[in-house]
């Protein structure tokens, strides 16, 4: 049987990776007419989607939902909360994608909340091909935690983490981790550059490099290592590649302290 859908959401902030989740729902058949936007700023593009689907943009004084989605910047928590306080019902499920904000620091801005998931999605959501580490809290119910899963696998996969603690490591991983591999295109057609190729060239082939890798991850059940090794012939060209990248200063390390600093920030917007 498919999992259930709420029959209505509020989405608070409508900016880049709630728009993203918001056009998954779209399509896994959340329906317009229960959806409310919520964003003082809100886009062009998010109002027309909004029109087209019948959605409710900024209402003056917006009902209670079934699901709140709370999906403003972590640092705009404070101000959002007495906003977010008059959406939830004693039976709302909220669950919120903010970077940092623990299940405790929610509770403690909406005292009135008592089902909450913490979820750490990614921007390949705007392409259902995201994926989100979700831990509910204590007064999550089961059917609760089904519709979170629903929403979430609406828009990518899911891991659901026993432990909320894991959830700023994902964030260094996964949630930020789209960016590192756009930056890593950047540097390889800045690197083709270097070596000779045409900027729109290199960019278009860096581009393609990484989409066609990205798909091979996606259809091979080959862990990377093996998709790695069958580029690589001994004594060719990915061989000399490989040996500045996998040297000890190479890229391992750099990942590590990448990763290590996204955490810590992470760590930082707590509170
Ligand atoms: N961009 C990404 O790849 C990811 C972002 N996140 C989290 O998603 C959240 C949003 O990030 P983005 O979409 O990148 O930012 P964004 O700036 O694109 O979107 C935030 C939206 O919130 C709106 N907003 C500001 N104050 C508001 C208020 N008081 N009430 C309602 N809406 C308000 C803004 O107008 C804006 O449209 C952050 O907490 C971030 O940690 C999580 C995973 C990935
Ligand atoms: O950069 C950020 O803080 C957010 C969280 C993960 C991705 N974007």
């Amino acid at each position: 049987m498919a999992s259930p859908l709420p029959q209505t959401l509020t989405l608070v902030g409508a900016g880049k990776m709630g728009g993203a989740m918001l056009e998954g729902w779209l399509s896994i058949g959340v329906n317009g007419a229960g959806i409310t936007l919520l964003d003082p700023h809100i886009s062009e593009e998010m109002q027309t989607l909004a029109a087209t689907h019948g959605m409710s943009v900024n209402p003056a004084a917006p009902a209670p939902a079934e699901v709140v989605v709370l999906a403003t910047k972590p640092q705009m928590l404070d101000t959002a909360a007495p906003a977010v306080q008059a959406l939830i019902a004693p039976k709302t499920l909220l669950i919120s994608i903010l970077a940092g904000k623990t299940l405790g620091d929610l509770s403690a801005r909406l005292p009135n909340a008592n089902a909450i998931v913490r979820a750490m999605p990614n921007l390949p959501a705007s392409v259902r091909r995201g994926v989100t580490a979700a831990a509910a809290g204590k007064g999550v119910s089961e059917a609760q935690r089904q519709l979170a899963d629903a929403l979430l696998a609406g828009v990518g996969k899911v891991e659901w983490l026993g432990d909320e603690g894991l959830i700023d490591a994902v964030t260094a991983v996964s949630g930020s981790g789209p960016a590192y591999v756009f930056n890593m295109v950047e540097c390889l057609a800045a690197a083709g550059v270097a070596a000779g190729l045409p900027a729109e060239i290199a960019e278009r082939l860096a581009r393609a490099t990484v989409e066609g890798a990205g798909e091979m991850l996606f259809q091979s059940p080959l862990p990377p290592a093996t998709l790695r090794q069958n580029v690589t012939s001994p004594g060719g060209t990915t061989a000399a590649a490989l040996e500045v990248l996998m040297a000890d200063n190479g890229l391992a390390p750099l990942m590590r302290r990448a990763v290590a600093a996204a955490k810590r920030r992470a760590e930082e917007l707590s509170g």
